[in-house]
């Protein structure tokens, strides 16, 4: 039976990402299940943000396949694909206009898609990151870092995505904060039924937020582990092992809820 849920979403197959002569990813494969949250994890210059920028269309695709709904994403992004898949950024003061009111910027991809009820909108998606309607009428400089990445996530889900491209969402929070926003992502999976891939340097982050984590280092894939085995350690590769030694005695407060 294929009724949409059982086909992966989002598939990416044999993928090669080339800036001028640099590798910065080298046949990486995966899919990414309805529903779930699925992990890429590596130290930095791994080659996570890469992967997630050329599923998004930001970075070049030079081998391989990025599928969306099993069919092969084009150059240009459908607008189906623009609709269902939305990306959030690490920092959300880059992603935010400085001079343009919350309202304002939330106005911008409605009007970008066509959609209407742009208040109503508005007023839901601002109210499901914990917000209220007050917060419509600051700038970003007048929010906290916390407050600027839940509008950042609020803007994401106006256009009522599928998929989100998370990429080191809370990295640059305190962990009070951190933690707060990683429970609302959560939350925000399960309610709307969201699929997540999350991209984080940070291993106790994956390990409670993801069921399957892809561990990279390179530009390559090392190991796939689920996120039981990446919890309690049972890892097969040297380099797994390593990246678990070192964030070892690092614990977010956040604890892992079952989905569903
Ligand atoms: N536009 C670009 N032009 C040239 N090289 C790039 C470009 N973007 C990324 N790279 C290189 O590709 C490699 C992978 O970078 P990437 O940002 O994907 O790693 P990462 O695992 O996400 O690390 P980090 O956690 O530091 O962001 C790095 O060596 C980086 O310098």
């Amino acid at each position: 039976m294929d009724n949409g849920m059982t086909q992966a979403p989002l598939s990416v197959a044999g993928l090669g990402v080339e800036f001028s002569d640099f590798r910065a990813v080298r046949d990486v494969s995966f899919d990414v299940r309805h529903g779930e949250s699925f992990g890429l994890v590596g130290e930095s210059g791994s080659g996570k943000s890469t992967i997630l920028r050329a599923i998004g269309g930001l970075a070049p695709i030079s081998h391989g396949t990025v599928r969306f709904r099993g069919e092969p994403v084009r150059a240009t992004r459908s607008r189906a694909f623009r609709r269902a898949v939305q990306m959030v950024f690490q920092d959300p003061y880059g992603s935010l206009h400085p001079r343009q009111t919350v309202e304002r910027q939330l106005s911008e991809p409605i009007r970008i898609l066509g959609l209407d009820d742009r208040m109503d909108r508005i007023r839901q998606a601002i109210e499901q990151v914990g917000l209220n309607a007050s917060f419509l009428y600051r700038f970003p400089h007048q929010l906290s870092g916390g407050q600027r990445q839940r509008i950042a996530i609020a803007r994401a889900l106006l256009v009522q995505p599928e998929i989100l491209l998370l990429d080191e969402p809370t990295s640059a929070l305190d962990v009070s904060v951190q933690a707060e926003v990683l429970n609302l992502l959560m939350d925000l999976r399960e309610t709307r039924g969201l699929t997540y891939l999350f991209v984080s340097h940070d291993l106790a982050v994956v390990g409670a937020m993801c069921e399957r984590i892809l561990v990279m280092r390179n530009g390559e894939a090392v190991e796939l582990l689920t996120g039981d085995q990446m919890r309690s350690g049972r890892v097969s590769t040297d380099y797994a092992r390593q990246l678990l030694r070192a964030s070892e005695g690092y614990q977010p407060g956040i604890t892992r809820r079952e989905a569903g």
